[in-house]
């Protein structure tokens, strides 16, 4: 039998991760989120004092961190060279500085083939930006999930200490235009996923519309 692979994709503050963490529980499969691997790429260049700028330095050292991540949607986690990084990952300043670092050729290539390789081990719900379209374009059911900008803005500032509805709405433009503008493996729905905006539904809706989604499919 084939594995079954939920592909998620989206921008920022969609709902990926909530959602394919529900979907992962729900039916008893593995969860991979792609985002905190470019998170942990780049937290390792600002330790290492690399600017995330720096396209060619960034290429070049790809390859040095090594990481380990977590696929348990009930205990996701990520260790840089043994040490966990799930809080350090999530600071404004990864977060200003990954859109740059995740365009590199280089780092996506080496994460990408990691990421296939945890996708290989079986059943999985993966999240990111490419992952219909690049890392599993044969995943059976891909899912585009959207909302509203304000929407966004609202639910990441609700869960961030010390930023506004306005602040984190004009990171996450910046973000979704580098993000779907850069010429490596861009944010761009696949031909064959099914956009699904979650601007009026909460995220126990979602998740049932992703598993009604995946009976059809599968
Ligand atoms: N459908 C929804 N309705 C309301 N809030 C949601 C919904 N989905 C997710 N959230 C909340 O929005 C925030 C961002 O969700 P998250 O899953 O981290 O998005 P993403 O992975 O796309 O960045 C979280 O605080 C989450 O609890
Ligand atoms: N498959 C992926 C996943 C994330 N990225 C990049 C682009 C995103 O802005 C960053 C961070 O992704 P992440 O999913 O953690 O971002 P949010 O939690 O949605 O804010 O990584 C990517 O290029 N490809």
């Amino acid at each position: 039998m084939t594995a079954l692979v939920v592909a998620m994709d989206g921008p920022s503050g969609s709902g990926k991760s909530s959602a394919s963490r529900g979907v992962a529980r729900a039916l008893g499969l593995r969860y991979l989120d792609t985002g905190a691997m470019y998170r942990a790429v780049t937290w390792w260049m600002l330790e290492q004092g690399v600017d995330p700028a720096d396209a060619e330095t960034v290429a070049r050292r790809a390859g040095e961190p090594r990481l380990v991540i977590t696929a348990d949607p009930d205990a996701p986690g990520i260790t840089v060279d043994g040490r966990d990084v799930a809080a350090e990952i999530r600071t404004a300043e990864v977060t200003a500085a990954v859109s740059a670092v995740s365009a590199v050729p280089e780092v996506r290539a080496r994460l990408v083939a990691e990421q296939r390789a945890v996708i290989g081990e079986g059943d999985i719900v993966v999240e990111g930006r490419d992952i219909g379209t690049v890392v599993a374009p044969a995943a059976p059911v891909k899912v585009y999930l959207t909302a509203s900008p304000e929407a966004r803005a609202r639910r990441r500032s609700a869960e961030l200490a010390g930023t506004t509805v306005e602040a984190q709405r004009a990171e996450m433009a910046r973000r979704d235009t580098l993000d779907s503008t850069r010429k490596a493996d861009p944010l761009v729905m696949a031909a064959d996923a099914v956009e699904l905006d979650s601007t009026e539904l909460n995220l126990d809706e979602v998740v049932s519309e992703v598993l009604r989604l995946v009976k059809e499919r599968t």
